[in-house]
């Protein structure tokens, strides 16, 4: 049991927290050797599995990631962009695996996460299950077949907390569109229809995004011509999916050398 990779879980009381937690508890890969909470939440100081409700685990919640991290192999993140960017340079401290499933990032996010990449391994992905990740695939090959006739929308749905928009979801498979289409998504993406919009504008890549009630998080991606449409979708009705996926790539990423990966890595997509 020690000899496994020792895992910490940030942002423990979320959705996403939580259900770490238990897939990390419940795993015979890993052991849960950190969780990490923000400054001034309830949960801190408490032992996690008593927060969550549950038995005790014998890990308390800390407010101070680097102490969690200096313990672990891997760190897993689903939380926010500025926290996950502080997160970045104290995992490559720790010389930890930083999987990072945190949506919302902006490009200058993004770019903050290269000096860490230099010093660990990092994987992030817009979503971690392995039916999205096949669908990106999937999804590059139809727009790579198909000319602008047909006009390429996303939409997604999600539970009202959702804070972002258009989902990361979303955006890998509209960057996958670009990818078949040879265009760059930045060049082509409809993000904000209000109005008078004035006609689609061909080989743009419109985005659609719905949020209400529990929906864990659906995705269509539609290719709509004169007289038909073709409809590729993953629906999730389980976070566990997520969670599965980010901790198969924790124990993807022990034996790889620094540097930035995503789930098609992990998957070998
Ligand atoms: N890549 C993927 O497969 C998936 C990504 N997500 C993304 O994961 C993120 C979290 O989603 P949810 O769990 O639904 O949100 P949530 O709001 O339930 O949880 C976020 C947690 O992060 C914590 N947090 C925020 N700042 C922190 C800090 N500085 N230190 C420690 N903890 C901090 C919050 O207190 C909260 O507990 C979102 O960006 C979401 O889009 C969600 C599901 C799947
Ligand atoms: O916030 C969520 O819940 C989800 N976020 C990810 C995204 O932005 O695509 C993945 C999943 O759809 C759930």
């Amino acid at each position: 049991m020690e000899d496994l990779p020792g895992i910490v879980i940030t942002g423990a009381s979320g959705r996403m927290g939580q259900m770490l937690i238990k897939t990390v508890v419940d795993s015979d890969k890993a052991r849960l050797v950190g969780v990490v909470e923000r400054a001034g939440h309830d949960w801190v100081g408490r032992d996690v599995g008593e927060a969550m409700g549950g038995a005790a685990l014998g890990v308390t919640v800390t407010d101070q990631p680097l102490d969690a991290f200096a313990k672990a192999q891997a760190v897993i993140d689903f939380t926010a962009p500025a926290a996950t960017i502080e997160f970045a340079k104290l995992a490559a401290q720790a010389r930890a695996v930083h999987v990072i499933g945190t949506t919302g990032m902006t490009n200058e996010d993004i770019a903050k996460l290269d000096p860490c990449a230099r010093h660990a391994v990092i994987v992030r992905a817009g979503n971690m299950s392995l039916g999205v990740n096949l669908l990106t695939v999937l999804t590059r090959k139809v727009a790579e077949a198909l000319d602008e006739d047909f006009d390429i929308e996303i939409i997604e749905a999600h539970h009202h907390h959702k804070v972002d928009a258009p989902s990361g979801t979303a955006l890998m498979l509209g960057e996958a569109a670009a990818e078949g289409r040879g265009v760059k998504l930045a060049d082509v993406a409809d993000r904000g229809r209000d109005g008078i919009t004035g006609a689609r504008k061909r080989g743009d890549i419109g985005f659609t995004a719905i949020r209400g009630g529990d929906i864990v998080g659906e995705h269509d991606v539609l290719f709509a011509a004169a007289g038909e449409r073709i409809v590729l979708r993953h629906l999730a009705t389980d976070r566990s999916i997520f969670a599965r996926g980010a901790l198969k790539a924790a124990l993807w990423g022990q034996d790889k050398k620094p540097g930035q990966y995503d789930m098609l890595d992990v998957l070998g997509l």
